[in-house]
């Protein structure tokens, strides 16, 4: 039996700072490292963990019942690795604190020693990773999504639709004579107004094949997987009334005039001889006719 005997393997897998445990076929844990020892004493309420009398396929049991699908998920991972259904298994998951953001990997791998067969759980930090990719792709102003989300998101969803012979639809959005709202109120108020507005955007959408990003200055965009015009033009419905429920004073002489947004909506069943950037242009005309018919106002074409 492995266990942490002082000996060259474990003074190995101390040296780590991925925390490490490994079990047997039955779950049963027969060493942690260091590392495992000292997350659990930083992070639990618990006082010290006898680790090698624990399950660990018990440990992820019980926090599926507490409601953890990254738990469930990584019970079925290990148990796969157990009976030889996977060679390997992989789970990226979030494990935040009151006081921290915090994003782990979770690797699980079988092999030999000794003619048993042990298998290996290893749980690594990647929270400076994930940190990066989030900050990559977010708008530093307004916290959505920024271009570079929107380009990797509408690649994907289009490639998915036209695989599937689903419709995807684009909402275009520009705030209405921004120019003059901050020149009376003024760069930061401005800011506010861009802010307060992506906020309440953002959370029309809610569906993983949805994203709803800032394209850029005073506009920004939805794409909507799996989406018709009619049911776009439901939402834009939804983004103007939400636009004028906000009452942001475009003058404050005028108090009964609110910021407004025009849009253009553009809906297509993608076919992979076409290129995805004409969802962009489309919208984006239809956006060109609501302005030029008179502001506050939806256009659409598909
Ligand atoms: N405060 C603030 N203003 C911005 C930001 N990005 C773009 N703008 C301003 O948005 C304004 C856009 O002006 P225009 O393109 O003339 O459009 P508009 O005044 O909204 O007119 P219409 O689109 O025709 O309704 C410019 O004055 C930009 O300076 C930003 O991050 N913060």
């Amino acid at each position: 039996m492995l266990i942490d005997d002082g000996s060259l393997v474990s003074s190995v897998l101390n040296a780590f700072q991925d925390h490490i445990c490994i079990m047997d076929i039955q779950g049963n844990i027969l060493f942690v490292n260091n590392a495992w020892v000292d997350f659990e004493r930083n992070n639990s309420s618990n006082d010290l963990t006898d680790w090698l009398s624990v399950n660990y396929l018990d440990v992820c049991d019980k926090s599926i019942g507490d409601g953890s699908q990254f738990a469930e998920k990584a019970g079925h991972g290990i148990r796969a690795v157990i009976n030889k259904k996977a060679p390997f298994f992989k789970i990226e998951y979030p494990c935040h604190s009151p006081n921290m953001q915090r994003w782990f990997v979770l690797f699980c791998t079988a092999f030999e020693f000794e003619n048993s067969r042990l298998i290996l759980v290893k749980h690594s930090n990647v929270t400076q990773k994930i940190k990066a990719q989030i900050n990559s792709h977010t708008d530093a102003l307004t916290l959505v999504g920024n271009r570079r989300a929107l380009d990797e998101f509408l690649d994907h969803e289009w490639r998915r639709c036209s695989r599937l012979r689903q419709p995807i639809s684009a909402l275009m959005i520009d705030i209405d004579d921004f120019k003059q709202f901050n020149d009376i109120n003024g760069h930061l108020k401005g800011d506010d107004c861009l802010k307060k507005i992506s906020q309440a955007l953002k959370n029309l959408v809610h569906r993983p094949s949805d994203i709803f990003c800032r394209y850029g200055g005073e506009e920004f965009i939805y794409i909507l997987g799996n989406t018709n015009l009619h049911i776009a033009l439901e939402l834009s419905d939804k983004i103007h009334s939400s636009i004028e429920d906000l009452h942001i004073i475009q003058n404050q002489e005028l108090p009964d005039k609110y910021v407004t947004v025009s849009i253009g909506v553009c809906s297509i069943c993608p076919t992979s001889s076409e290129e995805k950037e004409i969802l962009l242009k489309k919208a984006d005309h239809c956006l060109y006719q609501a302005k030029s018919g008179g502001k506050n106002t939806t256009r659409s074409s598909d």
